[in-house]
C-alpha cells in the first residue's frame, strides 16, 4: 500500500483580508539615487540559494501546490489561437489530475491567473467565466514597449474593457538607461491610472537594464508610481528571471514596505520551467519577505511550461513510481 502525502487544505487559501492596493507616493529622487546594489554580495548570496533548502518529502508536495496557486499560466506566442487559449484556461482550472489533487487533499486548486495577449482576452474571459481565475493581459506594446504612447494607454483601457483584471505593462527601458526617473514615474503613473480597478504589474525587462543598480532604482520608481507588482521580464529578453535580479527586486519591495507600509507583489517571469526552481523562488520569498508574500495576491510566477514539470513531480510523489505515460516518455 503506497503512502500518499496529505497537504493542509489552507495552503492555497487567500489571506482573510485582501491587501490594500499600493496607491503610490510622490517621486522621491533622493531615495532613488541612494538605492544601490552590491553586485558581488548579491551574486554570492544567490549562489547559496539553489538546492540550499532541502524540502522534506512530506512538505515538498505542499510547496509545489503553493507554486501552482501562484502561477500566471501563460501563452504569449505569435501563433496563439482561441483553441490554445481555451486549453490553457482548462488547465488553469484543473492544473493537475483530479486523482492526484484528491490524494493531496487539494481539490479545487487552480493557478493564480491566465496571462495572454490583448487579442485573446475575450476568449480567456469566456473560458474562465465562473471559475474566479483572473485574466491578465500583457499590454503597452509588449514586449518592446515602443509603440506610440497614446496607443499603449489605449491598449490598457481596451484590455480592461474586454475583462482583464490584471494588466502586465512594459516600461520604457530607455528611461532607466538614461536615468530619467521622472519620465519613468510619469509613464508608470499614467499606466496605473489607465488600469482603473485592474491590478498593474510593471515589467522591468531587467535583462535590458544594464546594471543591478538600475534594477533597484527602476523597481523603486515603479512602486512609487503605484505598481501593484513588479515583474522581472517579458520572457522575450535574452536574459529573463534570475536569482540575483530577484534578490535586488525583493529587497526593493521590502524597503518600500518598511518606508510606506504598502506591500507590493513580485513576479519572476521567463525561463522558470523546473519544479525545483519554483521551490527555490518560494524559499527566497519566505526568507527575504516572510510568509505573507507566499500568497498569490503578492507572488506569481510568469511561466508557460513550469506547470508540466510540477505535475510530473506531484505524480511521482503521490504514486511513488513513474506512471505508465512517464515511463513511456523516458523509454
Ligand atoms: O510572463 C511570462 C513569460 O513570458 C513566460 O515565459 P516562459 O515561456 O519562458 O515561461
Amino acid at each position: 500500500m503506497m503512502q500518499t502525502p496529505t497537504v493542509t487544505p489552507s495552503i492555497h487559501q487567500l489571506p482573510q483580508a485582501m491587501e490594500p492596493r499600493n496607491p503610490g507616493i510622490e517621486l522621491d529622487l533622493d531615495w532613488v539615487r541612494r538605492a544601490q546594489a552590491n553586485t558581488s554580495a548579491i551574486e554570492r548570496r544567490a549562489k547559496t540559494l539553489p538546492g540550499r533548502r532541502s524540502v522534506k518529502k512530506d512538505y515538498q508536495a505542499a510547496w509545489l501546490c503553493r507554486a501552482i496557486s501562484c502561477i500566471d499560466l501563460t501563452t504569449l506566442s505569435g501563433d496563439d489561437t482561441e483553441g490554445r487559449v481555451r486549453r490553457l484556461c482548462a488547465k488553469a482550472h484543473q492544473p493537475v489530475r483530479v486523482d492526484l489533487l484528491a490524494a493531496l487533499g487539494m481539490e479545487g486548486l487552480t493557478t493564480g491567473a491566465v496571462c495572454v495577449y490583448h487579442d485573446m482576452v475575450p476568449t480567456a474571459v469566456e473560458a474562465l467565466a465562473g471559475t474566479g481565475i483572473p485574466v491578465a493581459a500583457v499590454s503597452t506594446g509588449f514586449p518592446a514597449g515602443l509603440s506610440p504612447f497614446h496607443l499603449r494607454v489605449a491598449e490598457i483601457k481596451e484590455s480592461v474593457e474586454a475583462g482583464a483584471s490584471e494588466i502586465d505593462i512594459v516600461v520604457t527601458r530607455r528611461h532607466v538607461l538614461q536615468g530619467n526617473w521622472q519620465a519613468l514615474y510619469d509613464e508608470m503613473k499614467t499606466f496605473r491610472e489607465a488600469c482603473g480597478d485592474a491590478h498593474v504589474k510593471a515589467i522591468l525587462a531587467t535583462g535590458e537594464l544594464g546594471t543591478l543598480r538600475n534594477v533597484a532604482r527602476a523597481s523603486l520608481v515603479c512602486m512609487m508610481a503605484g505598481a501593484d507588482f513588479i515583474k522581472t521580464s517579458t520572457g522575450k529578453e535574452s536574459v529573463n528571471a534570475t536569482l540575483p535580479v530577484s534578490l535586488v527586486m525583493i529587497r526593493a519591495i521590502r524597503d518600500y514596505y518598511e518606508r510606506t507600509g504598502f506591500r507590493v507583489g513580485y513576479k519572476p517571469a521567463g525561463g522558470i520551467s523546473k519544479a525545483k526552481d519554483a521551490v527555490t523562488y518560494l524559499a527566497l520569498m519566505k526568507d527575504e519577505l516572510g510568509n505573507r508574500w507566499l500568497q498569490p495576491d503578492l507572488f506569481r510566477f510568469g511561466a508557460s511550461s513550469l506547470l508540466g514539470d510540477i505535475e510530473r513531480q506531484l505524480e511521482h510523489h503521490v504514486t511513488g513510481a513513474y506512471s505508465a505515460s512517464y515511463r513511456h516518455a523516458i523509454g
